[in-house]
């Protein structure tokens, strides 16, 4: 019988913790098969020079906005027709590090007032089978970027406004809220997070119901 993998994403402001816990749940799951880490945007969006512009300019004007939203959505489905969805099917586990609530996030931030706008263009990415969300007020997150690097690197980092929305949107999920999104407390110990992050993981594994089905 074929299996699909696991499909897990982790969520959360900037340095909320998401790349520690990344380690936690790729390390969780590889004892049990292949495990793809990947994260959105990909590299087709970092990389774009009018992107990282936009990213760092205080105001990026009315069109810049929507214009980013297009081509992160095209690089989300593009990422998810040549990467995750192979990895699925073959029946490795896929971990990415943000996904499409990242997007309604910190577009909704960034101003965009038409979340169906932004829902419909991305109406064709599945939802994971688990979808761990770090909450982490953000004077802590932006501390621990700081003691991490010495200096915030971007300036969305920076904007702590822009960033309290983010996480407002990330608690509050506009986009409809799911049983398979599961908010943690990511101010907790180290060890606590890393406890709930593999309840939920053994909870939500959607390779119990396919053995007991
Ligand atoms: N629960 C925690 N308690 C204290 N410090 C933590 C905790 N989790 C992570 N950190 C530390 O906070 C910093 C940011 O964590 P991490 O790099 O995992 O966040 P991130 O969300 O991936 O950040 P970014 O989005 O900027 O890449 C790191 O130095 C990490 O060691
Ligand atoms: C999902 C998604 C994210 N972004 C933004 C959000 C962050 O500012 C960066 C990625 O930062 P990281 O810490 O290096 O992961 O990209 C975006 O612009 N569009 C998206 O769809």
């Amino acid at each position: 019988m074929s299996r699909r993998g696991y499909f897990v994403a982790v969520c959360g402001i900037d340095g909320s913790g998401k790349t520690t816990q990344l380690e936690t749940v790729a390390n969780y799951l590889s004892s049990e098969g292949e495990v793809v880490r990947t994260r959105q945007p990909s590299d087709l969006y970092r990389g774009d020079p009018a992107v990282r512009a936009m990213l760092d300019m205080a105001d990026p004007g009315p069109l810049a906005v929507p214009e980013l939203a297009v081509f992160a959505a095209f690089d989300r489905l593009r990422h998810i027709r040549t990467t995750v969805l192979p990895a699925l099917e073959r029946g490795a586990s896929v971990v990415t590090d943000r996904y499409v609530y990242s997007t309604y996030s910190y577009f909704l931030a960034r101003g965009v007032d038409d979340l169906g706008w932004l829902m419909e263009l991305n109406r064709y990415a599945p939802e994971p089978d688990l979808t761990l969300y770090l909450d982490v007020p953000t004077d802590v997150a932006a501390k621990r970027i700081i003691a991490r690097d010495g200096s915030s690197r971007k300036r969305e980092e920076l904007d702590l406004d822009r960033m309290d929305r983010v996480r407002h949107n990330f608690r509050t999920q506009p986009w409809g809220a799911s049983p398979r999104y599961v908010t943690i407390d990511g101010t907790q110990a180290l060890e606590s997070v890393r406890d709930q992050v593999i309840g939920a993981l053994r909870e939500h594994d959607p390779r119990r119901t396919q053995l007991t089905a």
